[in-house]
């Protein structure tokens, strides 16, 4: 009887982890939300019944934990570096000149992605199962936030094949969730967030993981670090192996061959960037190939083969301004 109960339990549980990955990172759904909560709500009663069969990779946890009294500190296998800023066309090219010089390379291949307006956080994985989450912090040492990490259904519980390493990425709030949180808040007369980046932030910082299970949180994964048992020879090759472990990536990225290329995608979603449904604060435009990366090192806190085309700060018309406005 008892393995019945635990065949079922892993049954359910792989089933909801494979549910969870069709929806929040292909965006395919392949159920209803009816018949995926009818699935979860089995899950959780039989690990009620039976919590020796809850495990770390639970997509039960995906509604919130325990209630902590206190985030633990935790200090990152590889520190989290900061970026260079560039805010126009000459400082991408003394960018790309400066890459060229210190690699002696006369063409350079560059990987451009959108910068994403969130919360930087490293997840570790150890043989596929995530194991501990943190905030960047002060890029040596952050906060333990595993468990509200685990209700993000953009991140993984379980990777598709078993590897240790430590992944980089950034946590965010769609601006339809933005909008919707803050209209709750209105009418509960709460304080509002004054952005998407403060709302993920502050939702992130919830001791109980349950208020951050209702944020409808998000996560683009850009980084791997600490691989343990193979090389990645390049920055895509990185990412098309993220992706195949079951992580979201964003699709938006680009190879470009020239700094000339990098300008052109930087201009295109300076203007597309109303469309996307996230914020995005500019444009990370990395050297692609590793060997190259090692090659020209980091400066005291930042990649030298890595920089960050800032946008101009949209004019943002605040709700306050609104009511000033309209009285
Ligand atoms: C791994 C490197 C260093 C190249 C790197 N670092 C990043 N960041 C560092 C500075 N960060 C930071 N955060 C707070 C305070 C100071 N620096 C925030 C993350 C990246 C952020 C994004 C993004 N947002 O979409 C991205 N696509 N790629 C990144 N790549």
């Amino acid at each position: 009887m008892l393995t019945e109960i635990a065949q079922r339990i892993e049954e359910l549980r792989d089933m909801l982890n494979k549910l969870n990955y069709e929806y929040h990172v292909l965006d395919k759904p392949s159920v209803s939300d009816a018949e995926y909560d009818k699935y979860m709500q089995e899950l959780m009663r039989l690990e009620e019944e039976h919590p020796e069969f809850l495990t770390d990779d639970s997509p039960s946890l995906r509604v919130g934990g325990q209630v902590l009294d206190v985030f633990t500190k935790v200090t990152h296998t590889s520190p989290m570096l900061s970026l260079g800023n560039a805010f126009n066309e000459a400082d991408l090219h003394d960018f790309d000149r400066k890459v060229r010089q210190g690699s002696g390379r006369e063409h350079i291949r560059y990987v451009c992605e959108l910068k994403i307006d969130g919360l930087a956080v490293s997840l570790r994985y150890e043989n596929g199962l995530f194991v501990q989450g943190a905030t960047r912090g002060d890029g040596v040492t952050g906060e333990d936030i595993t468990q509200n990490l685990k209700t993000i259904k953009a991140i993984p519980l379980r990777l598709k094949e078993s590897a240790t390493m430590e992944v980089r990425g950034e946590a965010y709030m769609p601006k339809r969730s933005f909008v919707k949180l803050n209209e709750e808040k209105e009418e509960k007369g709460e304080v509002l967030f004054a952005n998407p980046r403060n709302a993920a932030a502050g939702s992130l910082r919830q001791l109980d993981p349950k208020i951050a299970a209702q944020r409808n949180l998000s996560f683009f994964v850009y980084g791997l670090t600490n691989l343990e048992g193979q090389t990645i020879s390049s920055h895509s090759e990185a990412l098309d192996y993220l992706d195949a472990l079951g992580f979201k990536t964003n699709t938006h990225r680009r190879v470009c061959g020239s700094i000339e290329e990098v300008i052109a995608y930087v201009e295109e979603w300076q203007i597309k960037r109303p469309e996307l449904d996230y914020e995005i604060d500019g444009i990370v435009i990395k050297v692609d190939d590793v060997t190259i990366q090692q090659q020209l090192g980091l400066t005291a806190k930042s990649p030298r083969w890595a920089i960050a085309y800032k946008f101009p700060a949209e004019e943002v018309v605040t709700k306050l301004l609104d009511i000033e406005l309209n009285v």
